[in-house]
């Protein structure tokens, strides 16, 4: 059991390594949270309901963690075949498409709770 339970707070404190490292250094994890702060502002401005922030904390939790785990696979790509591959191209290109389905819903999303706010 104690090991169990050092071995998950291991785990964690490599997760909040992984964390800082990317608010640190990942130049689309940095620009995301600045919008990330644009609409928490946002959403205090034009006084959201509670249900409408749920929807946009988890737009913005999907946003970042799909951008992380991109960054993980260019990582990934870079470390295995740092010179030029076109499949190297492709496996990059799909990881970068997963984060435009999580930012197109995340657009969505921003326009089901603010454009209602900014017709009135
Ligand atoms: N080794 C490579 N071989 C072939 N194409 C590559 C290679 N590295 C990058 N690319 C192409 O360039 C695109 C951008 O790759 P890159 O690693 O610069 O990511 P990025 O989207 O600019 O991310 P970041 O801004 O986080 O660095 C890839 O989606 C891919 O099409």
């Amino acid at each position: 059991m104690k090991k169990f339970i050092l071995g998950r707070v291991r785990s964690i404190g490599y997760a909040f390594t992984g964390f800082f490292f990317l608010i640190r250094t990942e130049h689309a994890i940095i620009s995301q949270l600045i919008l990330a702060g644009i609409f928490t502002g946002l959403g205090f401005y034009v006084e959201i309901s509670r249900e409408e922030w749920i929807w946009q904390v988890l737009a913005i939790g999907l946003v970042l963690s799909t951008e992380s785990l991109n960054t993980a696979i260019e990582n990934i790509c870079d470390f295995i075949h740092p010179d030029f591959n076109t499949k190297i191209g492709t496996i990059k290109d799909i990881a970068s498409g997963a984060v435009t389905f999580a930012a197109l819903t995340a657009m969505i999303i921003a326009g089901l709770i603010y454009i209602p706010y900014f017709l009135e």
